[in-house]
């Protein structure tokens, strides 16, 4: 068996096309919706997600704002960035890329909840665990979105998640368990005593240990649908947590790269156009 592929390079093409439509419709009622970007530091890593966000907000008529700080930026220096963006009617929404290396909790609750477009600030989180509306999180809904968009049934599902972070495992686990998706979430991690014997009772398995190969092929179980979310970098290339055997057993497999990382900024585009369009109803 081969394993289908869940494209999210293609996918990202298709929400990007139908994001332009709403974007035109926004523009007739006059508003222009505008992302703000704060990045600190050199790392290329972050320099390549930045630089690709500004590339989609282009393409779909979004206008976007760019502040790149030194990596010797205080926490007060970012602070007022922030401050300056959260006053800036001419952006509906920004973000700071993590990794920073300052306080990111206290980065985080600086930003006006209202223009969060990365839906973490504890406000938006709050809203998640509370079932309430708000932006959600773009790497753990971009996931979601594509396991929909290749019709994976959710709904019922066992569901494998390895890793807790704040910005895909956690969120995931709740969005996953919302009524919505109906699914059954075991969430994984380096305290787990036995990841093998969970991962192989799993439909969906969301990998985002951050540690290359760690999912092989002789722990899943056949036609399950397998999310590499997992980013190391092995001799300068992008390295998921999905080892190649895996393709071999499962029915769906995302690679990486151009899997989950394009569905992120799928969603992050998303996230700008609905604050624009509550904009325009509020
Ligand atoms: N403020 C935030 N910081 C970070 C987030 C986030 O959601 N908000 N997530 C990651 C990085 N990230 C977005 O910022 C991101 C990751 C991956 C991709 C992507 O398109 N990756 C490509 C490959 C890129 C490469 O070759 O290096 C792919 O997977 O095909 C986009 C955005 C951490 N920080």
């Amino acid at each position: 068996m081969t394993a289908q592929i869940l494209d999210g390079e293609a996918t990202l093409r298709t929400i990007k096309a139908e994001l332009t439509e709403r974007v035109a419709v926004l523009k007739e009622q006059g508003v222009v919706p505008g992302l703000g970007t704060v990045l600190v530091g050199d790392d290329p890593g972050s320099h390549w997600y930045v630089g690709a966000k500004h590339k989609d907000c282009a393409e779909i008529g979004i206008t976007s704002i760019r502040r790149d700080l030194p990596a010797t930026a205080s926490q007060a220096e970012v602070e007022a960035v922030i401050d300056e963006l959260n006053a800036d009617d001419g952006c509906t929404g920004f973000l700071v890329q993590q990794p920073t290396g300052l306080d990111e909790f206290a980065l985080l609750s600086r930003v006006d909840p209202d223009k969060d477009v990365d839906g973490l600030h504890p406000m938006n989180l709050g809203k998640l665990v509370l079932g309430e509306a708000g932006p959600l999180p773009c790497t753990p809904v971009g996931a979601i979105e594509l396991l929909r968009r290749h019709d994976v049934e959710i709904a019922g599902a066992e569901v494998v998640v390895v890793g807790r972070g704040l910005t895909v495992g956690r969120p995931l686990g709740l969005l996953l368990t919302r009524r919505s998706e109906n699914a059954t979430v075991t969430l994984c991690h380096t305290g787990t005593r036995d990841l093998a014997s969970h991962v192989r009772n799993a439909d969906i398995v969301v990998a985002a240990a951050g540690v290359p190969g760690i999912i092989t092929g002789d722990i899943v179980k056949p036609g399950a649908a397998v999310l590499d979310v997992g980013v190391s970098r092995v001799d300068g290339k992008v390295t998921g947590d999905v080892d190649r055997s895996v393709w071999d057993v499962a029915g769906w497999v995302s690679p990486n790269p151009k899997g989950v990382g394009p569905m992120t900024r799928a969603m992050l585009l998303t996230n700008i156009v609905e604050i624009a369009e509550r904009s325009v109803r509020s």
